[in-house]
């Protein structure tokens, strides 16, 4: 939790008690339903909440915005976004439902109120949008896109454009080059100084 707080100091009580709040639930129903690898588990702050909020360190949601998280899993970066920014409304889906369960027993022990959960397939979402997508580790850039550009709205709420955000590791270059977008490319270890980070990327696609 320290880790949050090293980068993170604007928060308030419920906040503070929300994110502290993570480690033991997490651990608790990841024993019962695996959303997080057994060795990760003991990072959660580091390797997921933190690396979460390097969207909230990039782009500040400005209230009433909404975000789509596509394949969530066990809710990154959707939950840790849906408490830096409680009034922003999150809608998290994954397409295995077991995963989603963990995340609506997550944050209804925490009391998150913005986020609702559906279980589908991103692609088969129809008539709704979002002002923005997130996505970490989920497909390559040339599907997510696809699959996000039909679900977020033309717009321009914030400082950045509505687009898709996503969190991506490894070398991008073959990525990027498959898909017809060009990203903005923001190395995750100019924001965080740990190891951990480098050569782990969010990138920025504008609709
Ligand atoms: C490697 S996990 C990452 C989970 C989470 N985003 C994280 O970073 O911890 C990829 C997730 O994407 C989900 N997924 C893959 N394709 C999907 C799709 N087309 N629509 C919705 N979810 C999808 C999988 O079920 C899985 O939970």
């Amino acid at each position: 939790m320290e880790i949050i707080l090293k980068y993170f100091s604007d928060f308030d009580e419920k906040q503070l008690r929300q994110f502290a709040a993570l480690e033991e639930l997490y651990k608790d129903w990841n024993g019962k339903i695996n959303v997080i690898s057994r060795k990760d588990i003991e990072s959660l702050y580091l390797k997921h909440v933190l690396h979460s909020l390097a969207i909230a360190a990039t782009i500040e949601f400005q209230p009433g915005t909404s975000v789509i998280d596509i394949g969530t899993g066990g809710g990154f970066p959707g939950v840790p976004l849906a408490i830096f920014f409680p009034e922003v409304q999150f809608h998290l889906v994954d397409s295995i439902a077991k995963k989603l369960k963990v995340i609506n027993e997550v944050s209804n022990a925490i009391g998150l109120t913005n986020i609702t959960t559906q279980h589908t397939r991103a692609e088969e979402i129809k008539n709704r949008q979002f002002d923005f997508a997130v996505s970490r580790a989920v497909a390559p850039i040339k599907d997510l896109w696809k699959w996000a550009y039909p679900l977020i709205k033309r717009g321009n709420k914030q400082e950045l454009p509505n687009g898709l955000i996503c969190l991506k590791g490894g070398d991008l270059v073959q990525e990027i080059a498959e898909s017809s977008v060009k990203p903005r490319m923001i190395p995750i270890d100019e924001i965080f100084e740990e190891d951990y980070f480098k050569e782990k990327y969010l990138l920025h696609i504008t609709k």
